[in-house]
């Protein structure tokens, strides 16, 4: 992947998941490994829904912009899973009000979208999706949730939102829809059963 190819697959991120509300108000940011080994991630503060080539920056290039506030947990995750191309972070309602709801995780079990994430065959399982405090401190995030993550694809930050990779930015997009679907599945669930 060049720096063109990822600069124009984030763009579409971003237009996809603020046309959903995953990125209100300048919220979230999305980062790619491209072939050289360098990170293309967000400039810090960019409206994600109309963001265009010139709001994805090259790290480590000189580039005089500040990348996106939250650079440090992106990197922290290519260092910890070399396979990964693609990190990236949504500002959604539902899972952040599941965030807030729940204990140190989100287990999911018994779903079919499951099925979704890398490395799941079967809606007879579950996953563990690390919850960890919110900081403005990153490095405290990045301390606190890098040990718990295990075969994770994500991890939330309670009241602020999830952070997803992927193999590929596709695949990447997936793990968030995928998760942030079943906290909406979820929320219906536990209104049917209140
Ligand atoms: C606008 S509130 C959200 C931000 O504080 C932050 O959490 C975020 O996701 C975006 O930060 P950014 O520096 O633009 O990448
Ligand atoms: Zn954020």
């Amino acid at each position: 992947m060049t720096f063109e190819e990822a600069a124009d697959a984030l763009v579409a991120v971003g237009q996809a998941f603020h046309a959903r509300g995953w990125a209100p108000a300048t919220s979230g940011n999305y980062s790619a490994r491209i072939d050289d080994g360098r990170i293309a991630i967000t400039v810090s503060g960019a409206h994600k829904g109309r963001m265009t080539r010139g709001d994805i920056m090259l790290l480590d290039a000189g580039d005089p912009r500040r990348p996106s506030a939250e650079t440090a947990l992106h990197l922290a995750v290519y260092r910890a899973f070399p396979e990964v191309r693609s990190v990236l972070h949504s500002h959604a309602a539902i899972s952040v009000g599941l965030g807030r709801a729940s204990g140190d995780d989100w287990t999911i079990a018994g779903h079919e979208l499951l099925k979704a994430l890398p490395g799941i065959d079967t809606h007879d399982t579950s996953v563990a999706i690390p919850i960890v405090e919110n900081s403005q401190d990153i490095a405290a995030i990045e301390r606190a949730v890098m040990p718990r993550l295990g075969n994770s694809p994500a991890f939330m930050i309670r009241g602020h939102g999830m952070y997803g990779w992927g193999r590929s930015i596709a695949e990447a997009e997936r793990v968030i829809e995928a998760l942030e679907w079943l906290a909406e599945a979820e929320l219906a669930e536990r209104r049917f059963r209140a």
